[in-house]
């Protein structure tokens, strides 16, 4: 590791195209600022997404636990590293775009990971937790020894969880979670598709002059995230606080096809013991 890092100045890790990656977009094409300017652009939408998500968790963060915010909290800083990143392609902004969302994962492991599926070990969600942070923390040092291959790991995530859902499908009759399911797990297969096809496939899109399928995975995969991260939380809420009797619903309008889904409890215990 000090080999490959010692010869090398801090500025140089802050400079232009300092990251060995280069996604297929042209650089420099709308601004001598912006290295990848639509996959700059495209994170624009982590911005909107994670405040509203925020605003909509809310009553259900409120009677299980705050810490269930931190979250989307830190999926803004996802959205403004990986911005950070595009703008520049230097090494710092790969490490933090990478970095955030492994610490984005870790959170979510932490606070919404089934108990049922603890390992024998470990009695509560805060010992759990602690285990979390400290592979957290090793995984984070070990990022810096092949940080080419850092991004296929944070894939691997991702097909983790599509695992996990599908699992716990298999067992679900009620038809609005079914569709939630459905939905988070193809919105994740199209992001997926999108992000394999510009690493690969990027001559065949040069050719069509179509380069910006890096920017649609990020729309796709923070809509992924917002369908996913409502259907674990519903999972939670049903198992953890079943009597606030949690449903779900889409806003702004529970009737249109699509919407940002959102759980409703149709009981507040808390408020109901204080009366
Ligand atoms: C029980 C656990 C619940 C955990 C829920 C938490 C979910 C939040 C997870 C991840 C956030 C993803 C953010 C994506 C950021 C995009 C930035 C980006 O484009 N970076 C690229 C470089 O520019 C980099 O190459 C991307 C690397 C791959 C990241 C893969 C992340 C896995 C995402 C898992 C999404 C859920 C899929 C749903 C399955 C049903
Ligand atoms: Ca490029
Ligand atoms: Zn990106």
């Amino acid at each position: 590791m000090g080999g490959v890092y010692s010869s090398k100045r801090i500025a140089d890790f802050f400079a232009y195209e300092s990251s060995e990656l280069d996604w297929c977009e042209d650089n420099y094409k709308h601004s001598e600022h912006v290295v990848e300017y639509f996959n700059t652009i495209s994170n624009f939408f982590f911005f909107i997404i994670s405040p509203i998500m925020l605003y909509l968790m809310h009553p259900y963060a409120k009677e299980r636990s705050l810490s269930i915010h931190t979250v989307w909290i830190m999926m803004i800083f996802v959205g403004l590293f990986s911005a950070y990143f595009h703008m520049t392609l230097s090494f710092v902004g790969q490490m933090l775009d990478e970095l955030s969302i492994l610490w984005v994962l870790a959170a979510g492991y932490a606070v919404w990971f089934p108990r049922k599926l603890f390992p024998s070990f470990i009695k509560d969600r805060s010992t759990f937790s602690k285990l979390v942070l400290l592979i957290t923390i090793v995984t984070t040092m070990l990022s810096f020894l092949k940080p080419t291959v850092n991004a296929y790991v944070l894939n691997c995530f991702g097909i983790h969880l599509f695992y996990m859902v599908a699992v716990e499908m298999r067992s679900c009759t009620d038809q609005k979670v079914l569709r939630l399911a459905k939905l988070s797990m193809s919105l994740w297969a199209l992001a997926v598709s999108c992000w394999i096809s510009d690493r690969f496939g990027c001559s065949f899109w040069q050719r069509l002059n179509f380069c910006y399928l890096h920017g649609i995975w990020h729309i796709l995969i923070v809509m992924a995230v917002a369908y996913l991260s409502t259907l674990i939380a519903y999972l939670d809420a049903s198992y953890e606080i079943p009597y606030s009797l949690p449903g779900l619903q889409y806003w702004p309008c529970d009737k249109w096809a699509v919407g940002f889904p959102h759980i409703v409890l149709k009981r507040m215990p808390k408020t109901q013991k204080r009366c």
